[in-house]
């Protein structure tokens, strides 16, 4: 029989993350974002707006769709560059202090090669979601890249699977993984070795050296295309500000996946949503709750 989870309660964190009069953006962290293919560049673009807005210090895209691989005029602030063919030599090139793959990332060769290259890439702060989960789904040398990071740096990587992305992983149904979340997060973490944070009603959370916790937040208004993305973009954000602030990325990860849903239960008190509540007002609101937690 399986105990009930202890709920996700880690606001209080959330303070470590106040600035120094002193600090600048390289305290606040680099973070590159990866993916973004033809038809899915919108994904890749909310992931970069919610860790902007979150309060990294740079926020890099690598973006798979020529067509989008470029300024984006309302929202000047992120570095929105062609992925390059050349994965690994671009990570070394952009040191960066946290790295994201999956939203929109699609599964061309180019995209295998970013992949086994973040996995290759050693110590950063590491967040697996989307298309890159499918993708090591698929592929036995991907997931033994996965493992054999986790081996090298313990907590040090985090898959974001939704129950669809969960059933691919451990080859079983949407269905199945939803009739026993508890099973299957377990199933998960013994298969990865990942923090992993399985999406849906009562986000769940767990690790190697952590047990279960619950989120108890969120509401059905977050079933909107986009609104994993985000909650991606989030916890990339707050890790990258976690290396100066001391917030590991199991910490930074329960911070996100609670700001992400308390901002929707808010939204939906406001009179925004259930229906029609957008992941972009969402990163807005997270924004603004952000701030008063600190
Ligand atoms: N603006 C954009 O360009 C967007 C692009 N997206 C990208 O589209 C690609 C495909 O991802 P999708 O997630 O849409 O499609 P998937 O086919 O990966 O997943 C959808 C299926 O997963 C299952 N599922 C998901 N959440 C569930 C829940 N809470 N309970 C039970 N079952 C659940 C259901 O079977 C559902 O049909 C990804 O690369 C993703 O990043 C999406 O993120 C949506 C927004
Ligand atoms: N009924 C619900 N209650 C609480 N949270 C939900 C509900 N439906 C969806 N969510 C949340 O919304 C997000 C949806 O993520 P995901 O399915 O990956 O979206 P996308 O791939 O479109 O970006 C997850 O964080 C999930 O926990």
């Amino acid at each position: 029989m399986t105990s009930t989870p202890m709920n996700l309660n880690c606001f209080d964190l959330a303070t470590r993350l106040k600035r120094g009069p002193a600090e600048h953006k390289g305290d606040a962290g680099k973070a590159i974002l990866i993916g973004g293919a033809p038809g899915m560049a919108g994904a890749l673009v909310l992931a970069g707006n919610a860790c902007l807005h979150l309060g990294a210090g740079w926020t890099i895209l690598e973006m798979f769709d020529p067509s989008s691989a470029h300024a984006d005029a309302n929202q000047p602030e992120l570095m929105i560059r062609l992925a390059s063919t050349q994965a690994h030599d671009a990570l070394i090139k952009q040191d960066p202090d946290v790295i994201a793959i999956g939203p929109g990332l699609g599964s061309s060769p180019i995209a295998i090669e970013w992949i086994k290259a973040v996995l290759s890439f050693p110590k950063v702060p590491l967040i697996i979601d989307a298309d890159a989960l499918n993708c090591i789904a698929d592929s036995e040398d991907l997931l033994n890249l996965l493992q054999h990071r986790n081996q090298q740096f313990p907590e040090m990587t985090v898959i974001t699977p939704h129950p669809g992305e969960a059933a691919r992983l451990l080859h079983s149904s949407s269905a199945k993984i939803q009739e026993d979340r508890q099973e299957a997060i377990h199933a998960l973490v013994n298969q990865t070795q990942s923090i992993v944070v399985l999406k849906g009603q009562h986000t769940l959370i767990a690790s190697p050296q952590h047990a279960v916790t619950q989120c108890m937040e969120g509401n059905p208004g977050m079933g909107t295309g986009g609104m994993g993305d985000i909650l991606t973009g989030a916890i990339t954000a707050i890790a990258a500000q976690g290396v100066c602030h001391q917030l590991n990325l199991w910490e930074a990860t329960g911070i996100a996946v609670q700001l992400h849903a308390t901002a929707a239960d808010s939204l939906v008190e406001k009179g925004v949503g259930p229906i029609g509540l957008t992941p972009s007002e969402t990163i807005m609101e997270m924004r603004s709750l952000l701030n008063k937690l600190l």
